[in-house]
């Protein structure tokens, strides 16, 4: 193993620190600053490591997590947090700090720049109340925040105010011997001067760094700071790639059937397939369908043979309550409801190449195959196992419509297959008090045989692919941990086989009655649905040496894609494809609550069209609030708030105000631009920008690289704002002329937005590039390579007519909209508890919120389906019990009607009532 490190280089210190701590056997050699290591990246990347194995390591702290890894110490969660906020915060506001303090001699900008994070280390510390981050010992997190705040902690020319516990956890870590000797090894006894080299060869920082807590402006310091920090040769190097102009631009138009083609990078794309039984909440569709869409069409337009595939997944228990509920067949429900999907992510503007579904031939076909192969392989084994079965409702119960109390930390809400609270898989003969969730009465334990899939026995191959695929591949943090955490426990053999109508058949003669468990049969409807989307389906998913696949998931799903169903594919022996990246999202919460399909919170990708706001504005905001590396929320007062300030005061503005300045002032057509130092700075800077939006996208870090979007513009805007060009164009003749190099340059930025904005906002893209009548082959060369910002208008180029592209929301509009969609869901948790109860719960908000004619008309409207449904159950002689719940219903339906229509709702009946 070799590490390759430079002096005065900061991100050195805590590679250098963790090599001595850990005593891992390895090579250090020193080189230059530009020296580049790794051949395959861009730009040079120091540390670097050369793995045993071939492989390199370029991030600094993956190399101290794997130094410490190496060395038999694991980072836990806890640890990967910190590692985390040191990436996105504390790093990024440190290198901010010492460009002050280092390049223009601010030394008192360091307090302010770093109050926040040293604030929130500080609390954290003090709460903690353990002598190191994650306990008593030193760990990879301490010394990879010790060694990012070390040129500044450790130089008491900087007065950074009170921070009691931060003080005390540095000097300790400081004291330790390994520390001691990678500061003598990096800076030399030279302190912050050991530095200067290297902080010179660094870009400009972006503002993306500036967190919430600090937050981004127009502030004419970073202007100034901009100035200072980009080298003369990187303004000359912008002006040049800036004058190569537009490259001439391959045909884009897709062809299907897309196969993958030799020489091209083959992605495929997919996103966990939404259950049919309901219609999704934007919490699913940020989870998934939208997130992988954002990626595929980036892919598309980085040149990448993309093929993106999804579709509903329609067996299943849910599926067959659902139909019991609304007096359906399972398939009409399927039916109904995949329509419902296909146009709720057709309004959203996901461009599936082909949405299918699972209830197909070519299921069945793929799904027996892949069971035969594995029973021939011995990979099947029988055992009988005990179930719950409700004698009232007459059937076995599947796991999702059981609750009790989990058997692990005393939830009461539990679901039979995995708790909400705990978030531990289940097994709901365990829960205790379990109870129907149809009917509610307590289950019984039955005894029936099934087959279980042998994951012990594919433990060591599985083991193997894993280690290989997460270590090439774009896993999230979250999607390595929840594996790692699956196989630390020790892999059980898991049951595929269901006592269920609604399913693929299992062919096995002795099981002729089951149909395939819903998790075993749902993702080889990925297989399926591209078998039905081309004959020659094979080419995907049997190639690995050719295919990328990318899966798009939330956190949930994650041990079915890289446990159990790669179980299933290398158990099947048939060289599959298995997954190469998995991209989890955290989840997106509702306000401060939970969304739920089942207890009707939040809102759902029906009600999203009916606000009137812009599909391009709901998936800006979904994807700003993009649950990556946390949790994250809906909020409709936020929403207002980034509408009103990064699409409307600063994205919008810029752009209009880039392509008015053509309109008015030059007659619509780009004027003669000649650039000054100024004017290469911003290429410089925004060229900078393009470069870290790829490569956070080619990384799949969707939320952040919409960070760079909204910089590029803000550093337009201010740009605007400096050289006044409205004011120029009445001055003398070198005047017109400055006013003209501005003009064409911000027209040329918003060229360049729109090209980034494609996979976010595509509609709001393609309206700013038919405004500024844009050539075609702007999308395809500014996004080659790295990112080359070119200047794709040129002078004389006709703009076409230019409008504002963004609309304020105002506070009344979203007060309203809040109120209408579950500004009341507490009580709607505890009143609705069966999975029947989401329109009727939303309805129920509507009605809370006082009588106006939309709200009665809903519930009316409401109030005749529920009919429909009760009369056609008294039709089939449904259980009595069925029918009860959904007469009580109906008669909260009428109250809430007569509420709503101002009457005096009569007495409920006793007969009705829920239980
Ligand atoms: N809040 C969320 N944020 C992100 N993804 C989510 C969220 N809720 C659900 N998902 C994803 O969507 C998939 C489908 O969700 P599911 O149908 O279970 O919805 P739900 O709201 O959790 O339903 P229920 O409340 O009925 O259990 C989940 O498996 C998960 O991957
Ligand atoms: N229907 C599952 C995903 C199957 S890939 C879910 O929505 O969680």
């Amino acid at each position: 193993m070799k590490l390759f490190v430079s002096e005065g280089n900061p991100h050195c210190l805590k590679v250098l620190a963790a090599l001595e701590l850990t005593a891992v056997k390895c090579d250090v050699q020193y080189v230059n600053h530009e020296d580049k290591v790794v051949q395959f990246l861009s730009h040079p990347a120091l540390p670097a490591v050369l793995l045993p194995n071939g492989q390199q390591l370029f991030s600094a702290n993956a190399i101290c997590r794997y130094l410490f890894e190496v060395s038999g110490q694991n980072c836990n969660d806890h640890c990967n947090q910190w590692l985390e906020w040191e990436v996105t915060v504390l790093q990024p506001a440190l290198l901010r700090a010492l460009r002050t303090a280092v390049l223009q001699g601010k030394g008192s900008d360091v307090s302010q720049i770093l109050q926040s994070p040293l604030n929130f280390l500080d609390q954290s510390l003090l709460k903690g109340s353990k002598p190191y981050l994650t306990g008593e010992a030193v760990s990879v997190a301490d010394v990879v925040l010790w060694a990012t705040l070390h040129p500044i902690l450790s130089d008491s020319s900087f007065t950074i105010g009170e921070h009691p516990s931060v003080k005390a956890w540095f000097d300790q870590v400081a004291a330790v011997h390994s520390c001691q000797s990678a500061v003598q090894k990096v800076l030399q006894g030279k302190g912050l001067q050991a530095m200067k080299s290297y902080m010179q060869r660094q870009p400009a920082p972006p503002n993306s760094q500036c967190r919430d807590a600090q937050p981004c402006n127009n502030n004419p310091a970073e202007s100034e700071e901009r100035q200072h920090s980009v080298s003369e040769e990187e303004c000359e190097e912008a002006a040049l790639t800036w004058s190569k102009g537009l490259s001439s631009c391959p045909a884009t138009d897709k062809q299907h059937p897309i196969l993958p083609q030799e020489g091209k990078r083959n992605v495929l794309v997919t996103s966990a397939l939404p259950y049919v039984n309901n219609v999704p909440h934007l919490g699913n569709i940020i989870g998934c369908v939208l997130s992988a869409d954002v990626f595929s069409r980036y892919g598309r337009l980085r040149g990448w043979n993309m093929l993106f595939v999804c579709g509903t997944d329609e067996y299943g228990t849910a599926t067959e309550n659902k139909a019991r509920e609304e007096g359906l067949t399972p398939q009409q429900i399927c039916d109904k409801y995949h329509a419902v999907h296909s146009s709720i992510y057709s309004w959203f503007q996901i461009d599936f190449d082909f949405f299918g579904r699972t209830t197909t031939e070519k299921q069945t076909e793929i799904a027996q195959n892949i069971f035969w192969r594995l029973h021939e392989h011995g990979y099947l084994v029988e055992d009988t196992v005990e179930q719950l079965r409700c004698e009232n409702c007459q059937r076995f119960l599947a796991d999702r419509f059981v609750e009790g109390t989990c058997p692990h930390c005393s939830y009461p809400e539990a679901r039979g297959d995995q708790c909400d609270k705990c978030g531990r898989l289940i097994n709901a003969v365990e829960l205790r008090d379990p109870q129907c969730k149809v009917c509610r009465q307590t289950p019984v334990i039955r005894s029936s045989k099934h087959l279980f899939l042998d994951l012990p026995k594919l433990e060591s191959q599985l083991e193997q692919w894993l280690e290989k695929s997460t270590s090439t591949g774009d896993w999230t943090t979250n999607a390595k941990q929840i594996t790692h955490s699956w196989i630390r426990d020790g892999l059980k053999p898991r049951c595929i086989t269901r006592d269920l109508h609604w399913g693929t058949p299992v062919p096995h003669p002795d099981f002729k009655e089951k149909v395939f468990y819903v998790w075993f049969d749902a993702p080889i409807g990925y297989l399926s649905i591209t078998a039905n989307y081309t004959n020659e389906w094979e080419k995907w998913w049997k190639n690995p040496q050719q295919v990328e696949l990318y899966n798009f998931m939330a956190k949930d799903n994650v041990p079915f894609h890289s446990v159990v169903f790669p179980c299933s594919l290398l158990g099947a022996q048939d060289n599959y494809t298995l997954v190469n990246h998995l991209v989890a999202t955290e989840y997106l919460n509702y306000e401060d609550t939970k969304f739920s399909k089942s207890r009707g919170i939040g809102v759902f990708g029906d009600m999203a069209k009916d606000t009137g706001i812009p599909s391009d504005v709901w998936r800006f905001y979904l994807l700003y609030v993009r649950p990556e590396g946390q949790d994250s929320a809906f909020s409709w007062a936020d929403m207002a708030m980034k509408n009103n300030s990064e699409l409307l005061n600063n994205l919008g503005n810029f752009i209009n105000r880039a392509g008015m300045f053509v309109t008015k002032f030059f007659e619509g057509c780009v004027p003669v631009m000649e650039l000054q130092r100024e004017d290469k700075e911003l290429l410089a800077v925004v060229g900078w920008e393009l470069q870290q939006y790829i490569q956070l996208m080619d990384k799949v870090k969707i939320r952040d690289a919409l960070k760079h979007i909204l910089n590029i513009s803000r550093h337009g805007n201010q740009y605007i704002q400096v050289n006044q060009p409205w004011k120029k164009i009445k001055g003398e003749e070198s005047e017109r002329l400055r006013a003209g190099t501005v003009t064409g340059v911000a027209v040329n930025i918003a060229c360049l937005l729109s090209v980034m904005l494609s996979p976010y906002m595509p509609l709001v893209s393609q309206t700013i590039r038919d405004q500024l009548n844009a050539p075609q082959s702007c999308i395809y060369t500014m996004l080659q390579g790295g990112g080359t910002f070119v200047c794709s208008l040129s002078a004389g180029h006709r703009i076409g007519t230019v409008s504002p592209l963004f609309q304020k929301l105002e506070a009344e509009q979203i007060e309203a909209l809040k109120k209408r969609f579950g500004g009341q869901q507490a009580p709607l948790q505890s009143t609705s508890s069966t999975p029947a109860a989401a329109p009727v719960a939303a309805i129920k908000v509507a009605a809370v919120e006082g009588g106006h004619s939309e709200k009665a008309e809903q519930l009316a409207k409401a109030l005749a389906e529920q009919g429909d449904k009760v009369r056609a159950l008294k039709a089939q002689k449904a259980e009595k019990d069925v029918i009860a719940a959904e007469v009580s219903k109906l008669l909260e339906l009428k109250t809430q009607l007569a509420v709503a229509e101002g009457k005096n709702p009569e007495p409920t009946s006793k007969k009705g009532k829920k239980k």
